[in-house]
């Protein structure tokens, strides 16, 4: 399946606000849920990457990599599903410890080493058939970036779910 990741800016103003935004979805989706937030590990491990995820990170498809998956929940409900991951030998050559994460927000651990430079911010229509149920009916955007320090690179896909959206136009800003 192709999928095709953009540097332009999404026509909707409140989409391109999320997409993006340049600092951690960890810390606005706690303050948008008032720290009723949490992170859910859904699926991880030594698993196939897609050929997009390999062409971002120079690798071929068969290379060993540390692939995790979570949803990121406001008030209980998922608000995010997020896809990380980084090949084997730059986790072993740098001790990133992606695979001993479990609820642990990926954002707070990348915050902890000012190194970690993020790379250009990309968008899409997030193909259905890769989300988890039962969000797997329809597309949702997505942006990804990479976070580099010397040798090792984490790609973060994040893909924002349609209760998010419910949510944020429940919530009228306060004046
Ligand atoms: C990179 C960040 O970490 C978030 C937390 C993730 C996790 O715990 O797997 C994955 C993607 C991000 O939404 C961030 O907060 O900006």
């Amino acid at each position: 399946m192709a999928i095709h990741w953009s540097q332009d800016p999404h026509p909707h103003p409140l989409l391109n606000d999320w997409l993006f935004e340049p600092g951690s979805l960890t810390a606005r989706l706690k303050q948008l849920s008032q720290q009723q937030f949490a992170v859910e590990p859904l699926a991880e491990g030594w698993l196939d990457i897609r050929d997009d995820e390999a062409q971002a990170l120079a690798v071929t498809p068969d290379t060993p990599t540390w692939v995790r998956e979570v949803f990121l929940r406001g008030h209980g409900t998922p608000w995010v599903f997020a896809r990380s991951l980084a090949t084997k030998a730059s986790l072993e050559s740098s001790g990133f410890p992606l695979d001993q994460l479990g609820t642990r927000p990926l954002g707070e651990v990348l915050s902890l080493h000012e190194a970690f430079v993020r790379g250009q911010m990309q968008i899409c229509s997030y193909p259905a058939a890769w989300l988890p149920e039962p969000f797997n009916q329809h597309n949702a955007w997505a942006r990804r970036s990479c976070f580099s320090k010397d040798s090792l690179q984490v790609l973060v896909c994040e893909v924002f779910l349609p209760p998010l959206w419910a949510f944020q136009k429940q919530t009228v800003p306060k004046a």
